[in-house]
């Protein structure tokens, strides 16, 4: 059935679009799952830009504000912001095709009664969306750029990924995958940066942008990055679980996938700046851990026993002497965020642990962070199946560090002190996203820090 396009007055007045919008959108907002901080009203929506990408389409930047969980009691709810991109379609019904993709009805203001849906879900948009991005240009405030060495075909079939994502992805006839930046900052998103200075570096581990788009109003953003589908490859998370569901060992896998990461280390050591961090610098480090924590066992209340053998973690790191240089590293390093194509494991998804300042994110850090990030996920992946098989995860931790001291030329468990302190501060954060976002996960991350906790 043809989509019947609004065809109501479409002068984009921020004031006017808001009081059709705004209603519906804080309602669906919150249930998305790129939405940060479940379960929290939108207490303010604001309208950072609008443009008309064709008629009954708009692509929104809506800045948010959400009530904050009271640290203690009930008292001084203040509110916290976000920036959001959106694709809204209005429509005055709603074709049966796009049922899933409604967001609810506009009561008020010029587009009363209107029906708001997920434009993302409808494939006008994300044919769209590719067509603009084959041919550099602009469209209102956003601009689209691409690889002049590559050429991107047309026609190719959009399919939206329905996988359980921080942002939203689209499959173009299993050639290109577009992944459109859910939370944006301001500022380069170093998921375009760092894949596009590696493969400026010849690093044949991380897919290659090829195209992307952003916005220079309000502020530099980057919006989204199109790079090539990788056919037939299978994710590092999916792999682990089958492996431990067929009592199989993974050892082989674990110890490629050391090599791998060590691989990618190298090359972002060669194509960003580095530095040696001294003794304060660890001390800031480990401060800034301890801080973490504190406001973590503040929002997860079930952390608190624990706090006090962490800290201890943190307190090693201050103490140590001289450690690795720092470097780009990818920052969010775990199972799902390497994918396997024959027997080649490749890297993606360099855009750091989504809460995370994006100015932090692109700091120079060690690597044992992101070994840390990829030690626990063996860990997630052995506790995520019945019986938990400790000694899985064990072999995996081995062989994963022999394969990176193979390539690298050290061996991160040589390094026991900042090993420790990152894996803390890893389970730390990721208690605090399994409460937000998946409580019923929660307990994997808490065993990891029990145990963490009793290590003196
Ligand atoms: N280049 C690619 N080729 C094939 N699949 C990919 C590629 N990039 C991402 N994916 C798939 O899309 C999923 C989500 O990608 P990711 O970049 O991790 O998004 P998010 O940050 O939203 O979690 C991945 O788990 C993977 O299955
Ligand atoms: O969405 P991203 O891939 O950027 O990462 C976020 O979500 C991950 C879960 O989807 C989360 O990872 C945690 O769970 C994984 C199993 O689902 C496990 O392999 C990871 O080790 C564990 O950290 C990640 O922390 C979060 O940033």
């Amino acid at each position: 059935m043809a989509n019947t396009a609004l065809t109501r007055p479409s002068g984009l007045n921020a004031a006017s679009l808001l009081s059709s919008l705004g209603g519906p959108l804080r309602e669906w907002l919150p249930r998305q799952r790129w939405f940060a901080g479940k379960g929290r009203p939108v207490t303010n929506l604001s309208l950072l830009s609008a443009t008309e990408l064709y008629p009954g389409c708009l692509h929104l930047l809506v800045h948010t504000e959400r009530a904050r969980l009271p640290a203690r009691g009930p008292s001084g709810m203040p509110a916290t912001g976000d920036c959001y991109q959106l694709f809204v379609g209005l429509e005055e019904t709603l074709p049966a095709h796009l049922g899933h993709a409604l967001i609810g009805r506009a009561d008020e203001g010029p587009w009363a009664g209107a029906v708001l849906y997920d434009a993302l879900q409808d494939r006008r948009t994300t044919g769209l969306l590719l067509e603009r991005l084959r041919r550099p240009g602009a469209a209102g405030p956003l601009r689209f750029e691409c690889d002049t060495r590559s050429s991107i075909p047309a026609g190719l079939t959009p399919r939206l990924l329905d996988a359980e994502q921080s942002n939203s992805s689209v499959v173009y006839g299993d050639a290109y995958i577009l992944k459109i930046f859910r939370r944006v900052q301001a500022g380069m998103n170093p998921d375009l940066e760092v894949p596009w200075a590696l493969s400026r570096q010849g690093c044949t581990r991380v897919p290659a942008p090829v195209a992307w788009y952003g916005t220079s109003q309000p502020q530099d953003v980057t919006l989204g990055v199109l790079q090539p589908f990788v056919q037939g490859a299978a994710d590092g998370w999916t792999l682990a679980l089958q492996s431990l569901t067929a009592g199989r060992d993974f050892a082989e896998e674990a110890y490629e996938l050391g090599r791998a990461t060590a691989e990618v280390h190298l090359s972002l050591a060669e194509a960003f700046p580095r530095d040696t961090p001294g003794r304060s610098e660890h001390e800031r480090l480990a401060k800034a851990m301890d801080e973490r924590l504190d406001a973590t066992a503040r929002t997860v209340p079930q952390l608190a026993p624990y706090v006090p053998g962490l800290r201890a973690a943190f307190a090693g790191l201050a103490a140590r002497g001289a450690t690795r240089p720092v470097q780009r590293i990818h920052g969010d390093l775990h199972l799902g965020q390497v994918l396997r194509a024959g027997d080649r494991w490749l890297v993606i998804d360099f855009e750091g642990e989504p809460a995370r300042p994006l100015k932090e994110r692109r700091r120079p850090q060690s690597p044992v962070r992101d070994v840390a990030g990829m030690l626990r996920s063996f860990d997630y992946a052995a506790r995520a199946r019945r019986p938990w098989r400790p000694e899985w995860a064990r072999r995996c931790r081995d062989a994963y560090c022999a394969g990176y001291a193979a390539q690298a030329g050290w061996d991160p468990r040589d390094e026991p002190e900042p090993l420790r302190a990152y894996e803390t501060d890893r389970a730390v954060y990721e208690a605090l996203y399994e409460a937000k976002h998946r409580p019923g996960w929660l307990p994997v991350p808490l065993a990891a820090l029990a145990r963490l906790a009793a290590r003196r």
